[in-house]
């Protein structure tokens, strides 16, 4: 089925650059009316990217952290990576305290310490290839779960997706994107609504754009409208990607996932989460433990500089909230279909 999607002509965002010497990253901040990289130099400067959303997006942060660790890595001197990783640690942990909700970025470092930990004096070799392998393996699974979920989507379906899981949120193609990406590709889906995504307005400014940039023209839709948009039958799916997906199927993702699961269901459209298998988080058993970012409330008060909300006010800015499983219809990783997910289905797919 794949061979219907010409993948390579996804390929022209790329939000992570190693050049060999540093890691330039496309400042997702400053999309879709300017179009510019920041350079990071050391490991810190990549946790500061991650946590101000320079680059975001779970298997995203994932891989801007491995690459720290290469930038950290220039730093010290060690005999094997047993040592370095020793050495490396304090700034691992700096990486992995930029964002708490999203496994891939501690995944990310947690695989780093163990390939690099098992290295001798070619450490540093290992290491590199390692934060490569990483990358490339995501863009594989992309592509892998792009083509699964579509499949899942009949002919002509209209879908609404939320925030941004395209290539900006990834080593490329995207998760719910790469699903409607191959799904637009393959005739299964004739209408794409994106949610605006308050406050951050990931789908307004980056889900938007890409989607233009491969010819797609989606519809905007306040995240207010989602209910009567479904309530009018247009949408027969919602499709969205996931930053920790539990041990029974409870998913954590952007704020506002959870009210469109709800409103799925009650409307009778099927709700999916595409992920990549390093999204899944087999140590947490349900979406009750999962830590949920609270950002700044300052990012509810302006829009690009212009302030949109009363002076002198409070605000509650949770950016992420937790989808229960029984409200998910079909997880999609590159692993395969989890059709009507719980903990016996995700072990049955996962393990332990
Ligand atoms: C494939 S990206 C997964 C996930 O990450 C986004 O969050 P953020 O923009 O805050 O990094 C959003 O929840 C996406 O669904």
């Amino acid at each position: 089925m794949t061979d219907t999607i010409d993948f390579d002509r996804y390929d022209r965002i790329r939000p992570i650059r190693w050049t060999g010497d540093a890691l330039e990253l496309l400042d997702q901040r400053k999309l879709p009316f300017e179009v510019g990289y920041v350079s990071c130099d050391t490991s810190d400067e990549v946790a500061a990217a991650i946590h101000s959303l320079t680059v975001r997006g779970a298997p995203a942060i994932g891989i801007a952290a491995a690459w720290g660790v290469v930038l950290a890595a220039r730093t010290i001197e060690a005999v094997d990576g047993a040592e370095a990783v020793r050495k490396l640690e304090p700034a691992m942990q700096r990486l992995n305290d930029a964002r708490p909700t999203a496994v891939n970025l501690a995944w990310a470092l947690t695989r780093m310490r163990r390939v690099v930990g098992e290295a001798g004096p070619d450490w540093r070799e290992v290491m590199e290839r390692e934060a490569q392998a990483i990358a490339d393996e995501d863009l594989a699974a992309n592509r892998r779960m792009g083509a699964l979920g579509a499949a899942l989507i009949e002919p002509e379906s209209g879908v609404l997706t939320h925030c941004n899981t395209g290539s900006l949120a990834t080593a490329g193609f995207g998760t719910a994107l790469g699903v409607i990406r191959a799904g637009v590709a393959q005739g299964r889906i004739g209408k794409v609504y994106a949610g605006e995504t308050r406050p951050w307005l990931q789908g307004a400014r980056l889900t938007v754009w890409e989607l233009q940039q491969d010819g797609i023209q989606p519809t905007l839709i306040a995240d207010a409208a989602a209910s009567h948009l479904m309530k009018t039958g247009a949408v027969q799916w919602v499709v969205v990607g996931a930053d920790r997906i539990c041990a029974n199927g409870d998913t954590a993702n952007k704020i506002g996932t959870y009210q469109l699961a709800i409103a799925a269901r009650h409307h009778g459209v099927k709700f999916m989460v595409a992920a990549p298998s390093s999204t899944v988080d087999m140590a947490t058993p349900t979406g009750a433990d999962i830590h949920i970012e609270e950002r700044d409330p300052g990012e509810m008060f302006a829009i690009g500089g212009v302030r949109t909300a009363a002076h002198d006010i409070g605000a509650w800015n949770p950016v992420f909230d937790v989808t229960p499983h029984e409200l998910i219809d079909a997880i999609v990783t590159e692993k395969g279909v989890i059709e009507r997910p719980d903990e016996a289905a995700m072990r049955a797919a996962f393990g332990a």
